[in-house]
């Protein structure tokens, strides 16, 4: 197909790794004349952010990457980064009174223990999660191929018809007790993996449901020195252009253009400290949530005016505590019996913590080696910052204690309905796609989409967009 003149410019707000991937996306299909301003107000890697501890470094948002994570795969590669295991140790399951779940170093103790408990319901878990991550899959052959979604509602259904784009309507609980799994399964196993990931219940809608679901899975991994190393990495590929700077409004303006002709652009008003700048743009691509406290960008004077977005973001805390863990709260073993390294807990509005888990810091290539004076770093996720009361009751004594609030991914409450992609001509979002499952390869999959759309777009190919019946066309093809 006929290709028009590339844009000489484009903006992206966001340097998390939604902004860096759409950068090194954009880069690879608009070639290396087009200019790429990427708009950052804090760091580079947004919610991929790390928290020092004693002249060690560890995970406080984004930590754990799953092995079929093909982005987030590729980009280590490219970038010739290292990977890190991501989990280890033995996990236990507290309901506020007793441990109601033990896993053992065993692996065929810890199959008796589930079957004796809860039948074959653990193995049906997993092939339902399986089901929903086969399906899940098939993004990266859409993508590969270069095809494109314009809402997020298009590419589910893309990858599994009416059943998969159902399962952003109807809630995780709903879903596997009509699957036939048992109360006290959904409250021992499945609520507990909810609250450790996303901070809520089984309220939460199916999809997000069965990508947290898919962090029990073996082989979770991380990026050696750190996730966010991937968003620094991307963004110098890509060689965009970083402006340290908070984007305050976007406008559409005609411009005249050095060829002389009359163009509508976007211009870009940006603050860096206490003074305001302002640049125009061919495209834009919004990649952070678009709500007063997490960005505040007002657009003005579009018409038809873009929609307000008011989704809410759970708020969530995490704290990294270097101390000995009390462990009589949860057993009465002895301390040196306990044996757990992760304790998640059930729903249960005494409980003050989600869950509390040994970690290792981001160079760490193993489990941390067993502690001599029975003190160990653990990070500990709470919906609100634990007083030193709360602190002392976990731990019999402490180092420290540092602590991070994250408004950290959206309220789910299903039925969702996902903000649009396109959000005008030339200006895209891509947090949108948070709506049905926040997780770092969720955004590096908006991006790329986000890319090819606009890379489409500009170039008059509607065939590459919105196409019925992917799955059976690409089937026959490498
Ligand atoms: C505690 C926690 C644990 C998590 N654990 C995992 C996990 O284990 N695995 C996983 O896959 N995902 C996890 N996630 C989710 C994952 O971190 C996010 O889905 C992902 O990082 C979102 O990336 P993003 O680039 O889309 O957004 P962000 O990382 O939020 O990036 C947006 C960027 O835009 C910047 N910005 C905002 N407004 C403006 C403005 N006006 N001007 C300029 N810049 C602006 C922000 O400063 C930010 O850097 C976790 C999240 C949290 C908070
Ligand atoms: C997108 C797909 C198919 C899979 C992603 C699975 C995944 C890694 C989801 C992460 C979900 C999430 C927000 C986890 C937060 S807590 C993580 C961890 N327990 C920690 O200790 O930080």
């Amino acid at each position: 197909a006929e290709l028009r003149a590339p844009p000489d410019k484009i903006a992206i707000i966001g340097a998390g790794i939604g902004g860096t991937s759409a950068a090194y996306y954009l880069r690879q299909k608009f070639g290396k004349d087009v200019k790429i301003d990427l708009f950052e107000r804090e760091e580079v890697g947004g919610r991929l952010a790390t928290m020092m501890v004693q002249g060690q470094e560890y995970e406080a948002g984004g930590s754990i990457i799953h092995p079929l994570n093909l982005h987030m795969k590729r980009f280590v590669k490219d970038l010739g980064l290292s990977t890190v295991q991501a989990s280890g140790g033995l996990l236990g399951i507290y309901n506020g009174e007793a441990l109601v779940f033990e896993e053992s170093n065993w692996f065929i103790i810890n199959v008796i223990k589930l079957v004796w408990r809860y039948g074959f319901q653990s193995l049906r878990m997993h092939m339902w999660v399986e089901d929903v991550l086969d399906k899940f899959m098939r993004i990266y052959r859409y993508q590969s191929h270069d095809y494109a979604f314009s809402s997020v509602e298009k590419l589910l259904h893309a990858l599994g018809g009416d059943d998969f784009l159902g399962l952003l309507n109807r809630t995780l609980l709903e879903t596997l007790q009509k699957a036939g799994f048992s109360e006290k399964f959904l409250n021992e196993m499945i609520a507990p993996v909810m609250r450790v990931n996303y901070g809520q219940s089984t309220d939460i809608n199916a999809f997000v449901g069965a990508v947290s679901l898919s962090c029990s899975d073996s082989g979770l991994w991380a990026v050696e020195g750190g996730n966010k190393l991937v968003c620094s990495g991307l963004l110098q590929a890509s060689k965009s252009n970083l402006i340290s700077g908070s984007v305050m409004y976007i406008e559409e303006k005609t411009k005249t253009k050095h060829t002389g002709n009359p163009t509508k652009m976007y211009e870009v008003v940006y603050q860096i400290g206490t003074e305001t700048h302002s640049d125009f743009y061919d495209i834009v691509l919004v990649a952070t949530p678009l709500n007063r406290k997490m960005s505040n960008i007002t657009f003005l004077n579009f018409d038809p005016p873009i929609e307000e977005f008011h989704q809410y973001y759970q708020h969530i805390v995490t704290t990294l505590v270097k101390g000995e863990l009390n462990t009589s709260i949860f057993s009465s073993r002895p301390i040196d019996k306990f044996g757990l390294s992760t304790v998640l807990t059930t729903d249960n509005s005494d409980l003050f913590i989600n869950s509390i888990g040994i970690v290792s810091s981001v160079r760490e290539k193993e489990d941390p080696e067993p502690s001599t004076d029975g003190t160990y770093v653990w990070k500990i996720f709470s919906q609100e910052t634990l007083t030193k009361a709360q602190i002392l009751k976990l731990f019999l004594s402490y180092d420290y204690a540092v602590k991070k609030p994250w408004l950290a991914y959206p309220h789910y409450k299903p039925p969702e309905k996902c903000p649009s992609i396109i959000l005008h001509d030339r200006l895209y979002y891509l947090n949108g796609i948070e709506c049905a499952a926040s997780a770092m390869e969720m955004s590096a999959i908006a991006a790329h989409n986000a890319a090819l759309l606009a890379y489409h777009r500009w170039n008059g190919h509607t065939d590459m967009i919105d196409q019925d019946g992917l799955y059976e066309k690409l089937k026959t093809e490498l």
